[in-house]
């Protein structure tokens, strides 16, 4: 839930009236209840009541107070205004949001009002975790969406949207959604903060949605959304008359488009950030991912949250922030287009095959700044002199880039690269090169950032400046002959500006004659020292201040005009930066499939699924840095014999064989491949995949009263709801988490299902070796398993995936791997001998009271078994076979095993 702060009040006719200062507060802070109101006086801002103590509780400073309400101390603490970025990072971190609230007037005009009045202030801007543009609150290699849900009621189809905006780079995308995928959608995105109405975030329908999102969705009035007026609102923004040229949109995409613009304008307040005009996303562009399948296949961050262990920090060979984005991009939404994918494979082959323009290439995107941030920073005044800098240099790249471009040929994607570079606007380029000074301050405000020579007036201030500067340096010497006094010094501060000063003992000097008393004007007397003025001082003094003062107020102008430009610029430089981050992803993939040995997919419409010594991208890489065995890489066909569907695999082998790596490097080599990257394989031929669902690995949502075998049966019956004959699907150990004989059947009748009903592409892991034999029945379906060897009682594992069917889960022997104790893992070998006997002999549940736990574990811990009474019974329980016994012949050998595990020779 998002914070709320009790409003303080007051009665305005109380005698316990508040201060002029507090009551202007109290009012400012009565209008923004759901945040922090950083409230600016003098150096720092400053938080009263309920907001001083979420903040100091959330950034660890000091609580105060100041001054008391209704008989009650206000607690306080502020933070500095230059440090304020910092703290505005931990509180937004937290889940704050800020109103920052400035002094809007100047103070002497506050004065002209009466000595008691206050300066008025207002709230300038909101801080909201998707509205971020400082350099300091972003993650370079992340996009920072805010993302907002359109409903209208009512309509027959089309009644959800969703659009997301990226205001530090201008991005807006908007598209239509479902109750059924709204979810995926909006995890697809990852946006940092989801905007509803109010009526919409009550809905106890998308409730369970909410939840999931957690704190990051904020209920907004719903007139932010209101249909009717969306056209307008969006009209007015772009300043366009109409809304013909951006496409047809339906009503509940207006909505969101104009919800988003609404809660822009509303942060904001009286900037504009310039945002790209709203880009349609159709359904079906991309491959839809559901939301288990994205956590389970730890694509952008692993099951415990690292981005470490990703699958995008282990292909990310990026070198800027912008293509780093774009990578993201690219692996969160891949294409469901084969051409719009060869496309993109033919960019990287490109680099591929020549080695020395992939080397130029990534060395000159090394030096490029982030020039779409830095455009949104100047766009709305937040811009300081570096921005400027940063595309001067980030056109310069560009430029260069295009120059050894030209020299290539390049396939389509790259060519439009080039193309996009070379008609980037060189008069602006070349226009900040001539007025930026090679050394930048962060501010404006500092000044010194024009380059010399660029503006005669600025260069002669400048020189007035400094001369008075030197002949101060000379007046000092003069006066040190003129009074004899060697350690006279001229010194400079804020509050007296220039003053001459010397020490208490040598005052006398100053003003012991007339003459000296005439020349001297004393200014202050401190502990040890006496300072002075002369007319001389003072009017060199205001020389320098007036040239100072001017010489930064045309830097100012200067500033303006730049940020003029770039704003005029703002298309070009968005589309450039797009250009090169597109280049940089492209470089990173093929240095990637340099680097690890990767192949060029082949994707296309059919329903292939033909992998060849595919391996598992991430697991591969950590192996490699652990300097363990190698990966084995293993085959996966699923590509349909003659006109038939997609086939199905059903996976078979012990714990720890490698089964859950199998899957996954499957579904992940279906992703890289059509999001146009090359794949960790000696080959891939695979059809368009529509929809990827997995169900792997065992997770709990306790928080949302759902057990293990909840969740496991919520997520398998999405897939079964919606897998397509184009779909892939990978199930890993359904029904493990009920009773073996409810599991197998459900693990059973979904399988059926899956071949039957859904007719696509599947690999299926399971435990059940029962189910082997469906391969009997379903023509599609083919048994597969992990090899392993054993090797004096212990397992190996092979890692290879090998057709046939496992003939044993070897969990016994994993687990005393895993470093079970051995009693137990004795006591566990036990009784699964038992118990598979037992399935043929109907006996187990005696056979188990027969054999108390205790007793067992007391008689192999008091006689360890040797060698030789081990091989015996070994020996002679591989004779042994269970499915050719009748239960009198298995609890015979039962007996005949027992006793020989306590007398070899009997
Ligand atoms: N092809 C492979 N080559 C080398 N090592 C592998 C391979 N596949 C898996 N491994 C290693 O084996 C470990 C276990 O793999 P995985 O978790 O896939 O097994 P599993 O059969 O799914 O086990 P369980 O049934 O217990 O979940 C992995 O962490 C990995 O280090």
């Amino acid at each position: 839930m998002p914070f709320t702060a009790e409003t303080p009040s007051f009665e305005p006719d109380s005698p316990a009236r508040p201060t002029p200062m507090m009551e202007q507060y109290i009012e400012i802070k009565a209008t923004n209840p759901d945040s922090l109101l950083f409230y600016r006086m003098g150096d720092f801002y400053e938080l009263f009541f309920d907001d001083a103590i979420a903040a100091s509780r959330a950034l660890g400073i000091t609580l105060t107070k100041r001054g008391k309400h209704l008989g009650e101390d206000i607690p306080m603490c502020g933070v500095p205004v230059h440090a304020a970025d910092d703290y505005l990072q931990k509180l937004i971190m937290r889940g704050f949001r800020v109103a920052v609230c400035e002094q809007v007037e100047d103070p002497a005009e506050a004065r002209k009002r009466g000595s008691k009045s206050v300066v008025k202030r207002d709230v300038v801007r909101l801080v909201t975790p998707g509205t971020l543009t400082e350099e300091k609150l972003l993650d370079p290699s992340e996009a920072n969406y805010l993302m907002t849900l359109g409903r209208v009621k009512g309509a027959a189809q089309g009644q959800f949207a969703l659009a997301w905006i990226d205001i530090s780079t201008g991005t807006f995308r908007v598209s239509e959604t479902d109750p059924s995928r709204l979810l995926a959608d909006i995890l697809r995105v990852d946006p940092r903060e989801l905007i509803v109405a109010d009526p919409v975030f009550h809905d106890p329908d998308l409730r369970p949605v909410f939840d999931v999102i957690g704190r990051s969705v904020s209920p907004q009035p719903p007139s932010l959304f209101d249909s009717a007026t969306a056209e307008n609102r969006i009209q007015r923004y772009f300043d366009v008359a109409t809304l013909d040229g951006f496409g047809h949109f339906s009503r509940a995409e207006l909505s969101a488009i104009s919800g988003a613009i609404a809660y822009v304008e509303k942060t904001q307040i009286s900037e504009r950030p310039p945002l790209m005009r709203p880009e349609r996303e159709s359904e079906g562009s991309t491959l839809f991912i559901d939301p288990a399948t994205r956590a389970n296949l730890e694509m952008l961050r692993t099951l415990s949250g690292n981005r470490d262990g990703s699958l995008l920090k282990s292909i990310d060979r990026t070198v800027t922030g912008g293509g780093a984005r774009l990578l993201a991009e690219r692996l969160t939404s891949p294409l469901t287009n084969p051409a719009a994918i060869a496309e993109r494979l033919d960019s990287v082959s490109c680099f591929l095959a020549g080695q020395s323009l992939a080397d130029l290439t990534r060395e000159a995107l090394k030096g490029v700044p982030d020039m779409p941030r830095a455009l949104s920073r100047l766009a709305v005044g937040r811009g300081g002199p570096r921005d400027l800098g940063a595309l001067a240099r980030g056109l310069e790249a560009a430029a260069q880039i295009a120059s050894f471009l030209g020299r290539e040929v390049l396939p389509a994607e790259l060519s439009a690269v080039r193309d996009c570079l070379a008609g980037l606007p060189g008069d602006f380029a070349s226009h900040l090169d001539r007025a930026l000074d090679d050394e930048l301050p962060l501010l404006k405000r500092d000044g010194g950032f024009v380059r010399p020579g660029y503006h005669a007036e600025l260069d002669e201030m400048r020189a007035l400046r400094d001369h008075s500067r030197r002949i101060i340096a000379g007046l000092q010497a003069d006066y040190m002959d003129l009074t004899g006094i060697r350690s006279l010094k001229i010194k400079h501060n804020n509050v007296l500006g220039y003053f001459i000063e010397v020490t208490a003992n040598n005052a006398s000097v100053m003003t012991g004659t007339d003459e000296a008393k005439g020349k001297f004007i004393h200014r202050q007397t401190i502990a040890n020292a006496m300072r002075f003025t002369t007319t001389e001082l003072a009017e060199l003094e205001t020389k320098i201040a007036n040239a100072a003062e001017r010489a930064l107020s045309i830097e100012l102008g200067i500033f303006d005009v730049l940020t003029g430009e770039t704003v005029a610029n703002a298309d070009a430089i968005r589309a450039g930066a797009a250009a090169l981050a597109t280049l940089d992803v492209s470089a990173g993939l093929a240095a990637l499939a340099e680097e690890q040995g990767y192949c060029c997919p082949l994707v296309d419409n059919s329903l292939a699924f033909e992998i060849v010594a595919g391996r598992h991208p991430v697991v591969e890489q950590s192996l490699r840095r652990q300097a363990a065995n190698p990966f084995v890489a293993n085959d996966c066909n699923l590509t349909p014999e003659g006109a038939a569907k997609g086939a199905i695999w059903l996976l078979t082998g012990p714990n720890m064989g490698g089964k859950s790596t199998f899957l996954r490097q499957n579904a992940l080599i279906a992703i890289l491949a059509q999001m146009g990257s090359f794949v960790p394989a000696g080959s891939a031929h695979i059809g368009i995949v529509d929809r990827l669902f997995s169900r792997v690995g065992a997770s709990d949502d306790l928080a949302r009263g759902r057990s293990t075998f909840m969740v496991e049966m919520v997520e398998t019956a999405a897939i079964l709801n919606q897998a397509s004959d184009h779909s892939l699907v990978i199930l890993d150990e359904i029904g493990r988490g009920t009773a073996t004989f409810d599991g197998l059947s459900i693990a059973w009748a979904a399988v059926e299902y899956l071949h039957e009903k859904n007719q696509c592409r599947a690999i299926f892991a399971t435990h059940f070796h029962e189910m082997t034999s469906l391969s009997e029945k379903l023509t599609r379906l083919s048994n597969v398993t992990m090899r392993v060897k054993e090797w004096d009682g212990d397992v190996v594992f092979l890692h290879e995936v090998a057709k046939g069917a496992a003939d044993r889960s070897y969990g016994v022997q994993v687990a005393r791997l895993a470093g079970l104790p051995e009693a137990v893992v004795n006591r566990a070998r036990d009784v699964l001998h038992q118990l598979e006997a037992g399935e043929t002999s109907g006996k187990a549940d005696k056979l188990i009271d027969d054999l108390p736990l205790f007793s067992v574990e007391v008689k192999h811990e008091a006689k360890a078994p040797a060698k030789g009474k081990d091989s015996a019974l070994l020996a002679a329980l591989s004779t042994v076979n269970p499915d050719e016994m009748t239960p009198r012949e298995a609890l015979d050998a039962l007996y005949r095993l027992k006793g020989l595990a306590t007398n070899p020779t009997s």
